[in-house]
């Protein structure tokens, strides 16, 4: 471990400790940058174990902080996700962009002193790859590392939970004698904290946003576009359509969205949806907390810490408890371990403590019973019915309501002012043997035409090359939607000619229409067949095409959907057409590396889920 440059040794007595440099810390930073809320939930334990030993903590999102902030920190811990293939979460990319510019000096970090523990899935390729990155441009500029990096694996067999614990309690250890603060001991686990946010009471005013809402008990699937996420945009849906046989096992829908500015998007664009939850469980969870008399009482909410901002998902406005429960916090997701620790904290009756203390020792038991049966956090509330939720903490003890994310299958030029979607709406049964619907395919199923949807358009992963060069598009299942927009485009382009999609049943009409305009467009029946033909299947039989198009004419290829052997089996079959053993001239050692540098050099794309 490098030795702090900059800082003073601690010393047996902690309250002395200062550090010799421009800046005395008095707080430590945790930034975090999360996708799914998993890193945030860290972030916010870190945060909690600090001032739980009576340390000063501030917890900020990477996108919410001014990175020329960075070289006067004196104490940071950073806390990232990996997704895509590889990829920094959107909220470090910002950050990153900045970390990785030229001509940065080599010191210019030289202040500061920090610990980083990333999130990751061993079962990735490139596993905790961005905070790997970020570790490594950390040390290139001069950031001195108090104690070695954590890496929390979802694969684990006990989860994150299992390098964490560990590593913070390093990281305490390390980090608390620089800081100011008594000798005192930390607080058990179970003690009450200060509540992080104040839910200050504003005074109705008939004319704001906020009373025109009618909100109360209303079911309406309407959000008011007051309530969009800062700097979303707003689109209306015009239609919510099942393009499934009614007696197939899955419904998917297309449903298009007529965007309120005639925004355009390169094809491959992908559309956030911000979604909400339903009336009757927002109701459930203020009548289990005995909160019902709160719920309609116009607040702002504030951060009590010093230099702390509101999190993203918290509006800075006006707001009521009811409008938080529907559009900013989640009711459905499977508890994490910290709810139950605030259930710990708040609970008064013995049974249910004792049962919250045997999940909070053992992630196994939560597995058991909130991750695997995907029980959501209303259910849980329902079995602890002794244990209430206090106003003042729920911001605090319930996640943020998280986007969900879209691939569009409409070209924006072929469709100006619009985004169609095709999206297949997920229905499990659980081991608790009641059907489940996630949450934005509840809020979908039954969406009606003229709703009012918050939305963002995130750029492409995967961009098309120029109108001469050859590309492959493969998309089983509703992988078929951002193929679709790509093939519109090449379309509008002229560049049609010979193109091989291999699809399966939606769209029909379109890829006719493609077919017919010189597309080479194949379609794999792999379903209703008693011989299944699936995407891989064809373009073995397509191999002298795809040695031509591939290898003689440097062309690109791009799969989307399902992440289970589809994706991994499809570079197989192409590694298998271009070699000698398909239509071409490599070993399979040598075509099986020529896919693999296509990958990682951006002619080949994948984007599944
Ligand atoms: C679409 C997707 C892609 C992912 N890609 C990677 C990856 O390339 N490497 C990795 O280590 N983990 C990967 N993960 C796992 C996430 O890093 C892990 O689920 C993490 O807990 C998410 O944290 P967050 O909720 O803070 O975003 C991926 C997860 C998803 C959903």
């Amino acid at each position: 471990m490098a030795t702090p440059g900059a800082l003073r040794a601690p010393s047996p007595t902690p309250s002395a400790h200062s550090i010799v440099s421009a800046v005395e810390p008095q707080h430590v930073l945790v930034l975090y940058a999360s996708e799914t809320g998993n890193a945030q939930d860290i972030a916010e334990r870190i945060a909690r174990a600090f001032r739980a030993a009576h340390r000063r903590a501030v917890c900020v999102s990477m996108d919410e902080y001014d990175v020329v902030d960075l070289p006067h920190e004196p104490l940071l811990i950073l806390v990232t996700s990996t997704h895509g293939r590889g990829d920094p979460p959107p909220a470090m990319r910002g950050l990153w962009g900045k970390l990785i510019r030229k001509g940065l000096p080599e010191d210019i970090l030289d202040d500061v002193h920090y610990a980083l523990f990333g999130l990751g899935d061993s079962s990735y390729e490139r596993y905790c790859f961005a905070g790997k990155m970020l570790v490594r441009r950390m040390h290139s500029l001069g950031a001195h590392a108090l104690c070695e990096p954590g890496w929390g694996d979802e694969r684990a067999p006990d989860g994150v939970e299992q390098t964490f614990v560990p590593w913070l309690k390093q990281a305490l250890d390390t980090f608390v004698p620089y800081l100011p603060g008594p000798s005192a001991p930390a607080l058990p686990w179970n003690a009450l904290p200060d509540p992080i946010y104040a839910l200050d009471p504003v005074p109705a005013d008939p004319a704001d946003d906020l009373a025109k809402l009618s909100l109360n008990g209303s079911s309406s699937s309407q959000v008011p576009d007051v309530y969009a996420p800062k700097g979303w945009k707003m689109a209306t849906l015009t239609k919510n359509e099942r393009v499934t046989a009614s007696g197939w096992f899955q419904d998917v829908r297309e449903l298009d969205l007529e965007l309120d500015g005639h925004e355009s998007y390169p094809p491959g664009s992908v559309c956030a949806i911000h979604p909400r939850c339903s009336a009757e469980e927002v109701d459930t969870f203020l009548e289990m907390n005995d909160l019902q008399a709160e719920a309609d009482r116009p607040i702002v909410i504030r951060s009590t810490i010093p230099d702390q901002p509101l999190p993203p998902h918290l509006p800075r406005g006006p707001t009521t408890l009811r409008i938080l429960l529907t559009y900013h916090l989640d009711l459905r997701c499977p508890p994490r371990k910290s709810l139950f620790e605030w259930l710990g904290r708040f609970s008064n009756d013995e049974r249910e403590e004792e049962r919250l203390e045997e999940f909070i020792a053992d992630p196994d038991e939560i597995h058991d019973y909130a991750t695997r049966p995907k029980r959501t956090i209303v259910e849980t509330l329902a079995d602890f019915r002794a244990t209430k939720m206090p106003l003042a903490y729920i911001l605090e003890a319930l996640p943020p309501l998280r986007r969900r994310q879209f691939s569009i299958a409409s070209d924006s030029d072929a469709h100006p002012g619009e985004i169609q979607l095709l999206v297949a709406l997920v229905e499990y049964k659980t081991n608790l043997s009641i059907p489940r619907r996630g949450l934005c395919s509840s809020w979908f199923s039954t969406m009606p035409e003229g709703t009012r949807i918050p939305y963002e358009i995130l750029p492409p992963t995967l961009e098309l090359p120029d109108k001469g060069t050859p590309v492959i598009l493969v998309g089983p299942g509703t992988g078929v939607a951002p193929m679709r927009a790509f093939l519109e485009a090449r379309v509008a382009q002229g560049a049609a000619q010979g193109e091989l999609d291999s699809i399966d049943l939606y769209f029909k009409e379109d890829w006719e229409k493609h077919r017919a305009e010189g597309a080479h467009v194949r379609i794999a029946p792999s379903r209703d067949r008693p011989e299944k033909v699936y995407v891989q299947h064809l373009l073995r039989e397509d191999a002298a095409r795809l040695n031509d198009w591939i290898v003689r004419r440097r062309g690109h290829i791009y799969v989307c959907g399902s992440s289970n052997a589809m994706p991994r089996e499809v570079r197989e079959a192409l590694a298998w057409a271009i070699s000698i053993e398909g239509s071409g001239t490599m070993t399979p050692e040598e075509s099986a590396s020529y896919v693999e540098t296509m990958f990682d050099d951006g002619r080949g794309g994948e984007e599944s889920w």
